[in-house]
């Protein structure tokens, strides 16, 4: 994990100042409220971390958006947890919810962080997945919480045990530690990665502080609320929102084979790490409360297999999907973007399909070379996009005038086209040629830059039987020669390579 330098300036002041702050309010409190003053910083730290999550949010546009209104969501959870104890004070009940409320809360803080870390959050995974993924953080969090009572009220007393609460805290939150680490570890995109660094200052300080806290704080040095040890609490939350306050883009990770490998292995692992952590903790849980671990044993088994299903599902759309963007595409680069006719690239695939058949079946082939007449002055005088629709109405005339359908009409180039005949013998072409130099006459499109103001075409006409497969390349030359012949013959007339000029108009 890198951190820029306003990263480690923002990481050391932020904590530092709440935490000297939070200790002169210990120290200068009157007697008996330092324990109060205290709790209020340790409150107020989550929020901050809670609106810095959901600033994040708010920034980000990437979709897993959702990973940091989780995370704002689950510091919530924290804020509750510490401030249950005053709600507890005063509501006396003793329904085990009141009583084991700040427990419940403080367990429940990590479904969020586990949902983030199992899920993929990628752009196209689908919605059915997340939520059952979040069900499955959601059981954990609730089976967990159950392990916790049986657990820490083991020997039958309705008096929690803090020796036992504090190692499960650790595996709760060695547990979350390691699933972001993998996950940081494996983030591909920017953002993924900006998410589960910052998680992962969090989570890091979060294991150590909370550690002490329950071991040696609570447990061992029996320290009272409001004591200077406290000032600890604060800081993961503290911690978590000096990282996300600058905004660096950070180095983007190069898409070596490497991380590809492993971005995919964790993104697909996790949530099977999620699914064996609810059937061990069912299954730990059977124990001493049968029902409830069985359940959780079939939540993870059900879970797992219903994940799989929709996966499996999404695969099958997916490919569908593909494979009709696939031919579409295909025949997207067949296509001219301009006239909608066929393009250079089908024309060379179908000159040389033709020129093939005829040889197999000793057939002709004929190749009609069109160019508009006066085309620049057209674009000179009425502009570029008189000239683009003249070319959009010429296409379209022309094929209209194709009426079998082993005919093409492709864009040649620029103010040209090319027509292939296949099977068709000369007269066949030259009437063929013919034809169209009199739809597009009859069609009465204007050409504002040629001399009769009407727009018109010349057509070079080549035809023969192809005996080898480069004779296609001889037809084409042999077409533009006429063509050429054509256009010096006066324009608006049809040449035969075999002939020269037979029509003038
Ligand atoms: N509007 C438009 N113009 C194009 C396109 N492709 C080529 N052109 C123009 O077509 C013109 C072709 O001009 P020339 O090759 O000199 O031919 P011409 O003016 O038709 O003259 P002749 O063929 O001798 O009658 C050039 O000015 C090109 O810029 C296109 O896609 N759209």
């Amino acid at each position: 994990m890198s951190a820029s330098p306003s990263r480690f300036a923002a990481l050391a002041l932020v904590p530092l100042s709440y935490a000297a702050l939070h200790a002169a309010a210990i120290l200068l409190a009157a007697p008996g409220s330092a324990g109060a003053l205290s709790l209020g910083f340790n409150i107020c730290a989550p929020a901050l971390a809670m609106l810095a999550a959901w600033r994040q949010c708010l920034r980000t546009s990437w979709r897993p958006a959702d990973g940091w209104s989780l995370v704002g969501l689950a510091f919530l959870l924290w804020c509750l947890g510490m401030a249950a104890p005053l709600a507890q004070e005063r509501i006396a009940s003793a329904s085990a919810f009141v009583r084991y409320a700040d427990i419940l809360l403080f367990v429940l803080y990590a479904v969020p962080l586990t949902w983030i870390a199992a899920s993929p959050f990628r752009h196209r995974n689908s919605r059915a997945v997340q939520l059952v993924d979040g069900a499955l953080a959601l059981a954990l969090g609730v089976l967990f919480f159950k392990l916790t009572v049986a657990l820490a009220t083991h020997d039958g007393s309705a008096q929690i045990s803090a020796a036992y609460l504090a190692w499960l805290f650790d595996v709760e939150n060695l547990y979350l530690l390691a699933c972001i680490r993998l996950r940081h570890w494996a983030a591909a995109t920017r953002a993924e990665r900006e998410l589960f660094a910052s998680l992962l200052v969090f989570a890091s300080i979060y294991f150590v502080v909370a550690a002490f806290n329950n071991h040696v704080a609570t447990l061992a040095l029996n320290a009272e609320p409001g004591s200077l040890l406290e000032i600890l609490v604060p800081l993961p939350f503290l911690a978590f929102v000096a990282y996300t306050l600058p905004t660096p883009l950070g180095k983007k990770r190069t898409e070596h084979r490497a991380l590809v490998l492993r971005t995919r292995y964790v993104r697909s692992a996790s949530p099977l790490i999620m699914c064996v952590a609810v059937l061990g903790t069912g299954l730990a849980l059977a124990h001493s409360d049968y029902a409830f671990g069985v359940c959780g044993v079939l939540v993870a088994v059900a879970g797992y297999a219903l994940r799989n299903v929709l996966r499996e599902v999404r695969h099958v759309e997916l490919r569908a999907m593909l494979r009709s963007k696939q031919s579409e595409l295909e025949a997207l680069t067949l296509v001219d973007g301009l006239t909608g006719v066929a393009n250079r690239r089908a024309l060379d695939l179908a000159l040389e399909r033709d020129c093939r058949t005829a040889i197999r079946n000793g057939q002709t082939l004929g190749v009609l070379l069109i160019d508009i007449d006066f085309f620049k002055l057209l674009n000179d005088t009425s502009g570029h996009q008189a000239g683009d629709e003249s070319l959009r109405r010429v296409a379209q005339t022309l094929s209209e005038c194709l009426k079998r359908s082993e005919d093409l009409l492709a864009r040649y180039g620029g103010e040209e086209f090319v027509v292939l005949l296949p099977g068709i013998d000369r007269l066949g072409c030259a009437t063929m040629a013919e034809n169209l130099r009199a739809a597009i006459e009859q069609a009465e499109l204007g050409n504002a830059g040629a001399p009769s103001k009407r727009l018109s075409i010349s057509v070079g006409v080549a035809c023969d039987r192809p005996s080898v497969l480069t004779d296609r390349l001889v037809l084409l030359r042999d077409a533009d020669e006429a063509l050429y012949q054509a256009k010096r013959g006066g324009r608006n007339r049809v040449a035969l390579a075999w002939e020269g000029v037979i029509k003038e108009c």
